[in-house]
């Protein structure tokens, strides 16, 4: 079933086609990875999946539905972004994790904060201030905090690209079993073509903003 559907999405920015006329369909259990070099409007095209950016033209459907009709917040819990920078907010991890329910004024289920944490990685961390964390567990507390709120769709902004070697290999093969286990699906963002390679299942290529190529990885990264 199709759960995403671009449709001509495009966004201007001061004359500039940072996403130009990009259609693609996503549909449910898939993991479409966007590959293309800076610049080439990978992260842009990501924050107009969810709205955090307005497209000047083109809309989205959301299960059919155009995504401007959704009030935005609905919106973000069911395309959950984890950024490329985790922004996480001064607190413990559990604070972070149930971020979304702190700011919904919603109970905030502990149970649900302790399994994802065990998820990944960060089973003792729940009292933990998360200024005294790695990189890459703060990176996994961001991933965590997205999760909470059990996204329809998970898109993931270059989740590696600040981390050293050995932290990238644990978040990729984190991610690689939490979207076999819980059967996401996942728009991820990588300028890097092995990640890609490892991931993806159809890449989408961008090139200034266009769709260059679309198809299965093997085809796309031959
Ligand atoms: N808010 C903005 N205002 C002006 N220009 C922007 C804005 N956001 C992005 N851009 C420009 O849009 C283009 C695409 O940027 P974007 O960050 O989406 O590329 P990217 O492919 O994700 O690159 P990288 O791999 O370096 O993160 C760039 O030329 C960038 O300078």
């Amino acid at each position: 079933m199709t759960i995403l559907e671009a449709q001509h999405l495009t966004r201007v920015v001061d004359d500039e086609r940072i996403v130009d006329d990009v259609s693609v369909t996503i549909s449910e259990s898939d993991v479409l990875v966007v590959v293309g070099p800076s610049g080439a409007g990978k992260s842009s095209l990501l924050r107009l999946l969810n709205r955090l950016d307005e497209p000047t033209e083109g809309t989205v459907l959301f299960e059919g539905t155009d995504y401007r009709s959704i009030p935005p917040r609905t919106l973000r819990q069911r395309i959950g972004l984890v950024p490329q920078d985790p922004a996480l907010v001064p607190g413990t991890v559990a604070e972070n994790v149930a971020r979304g329910a702190i700011l919904r004024d919603e109970s905030v289920d502990d149970a649900a904060v302790e399994r994802l944490l065990e998820r990944l990685g960060l089973a003792d961390y729940t009292d933990r201030d998360v200024e005294d964390l790695s990189g890459g567990e703060k990176q996994r507390v961001a991933i965590a905090r997205t999760l909470y709120n059990e996204p329809d769709v998970l898109l993931l902004d270059e989740p590696t690209s600040h981390l050293d070697p050995d932290s990238e290999e644990r978040v990729e093969a984190l991610l690689s079993e939490l979207i076999r286990d819980l059967d996401l699906t996942v728009v991820l963002v990588t300028h890097d073509e092995d990640q890609a390679r490892r991931f993806g299942e159809r890449v989408l290529a961008l090139r200034d903003g266009v769709v260059d190529r679309v198809g299965p990885v093997e085809e796309v990264l031959a």
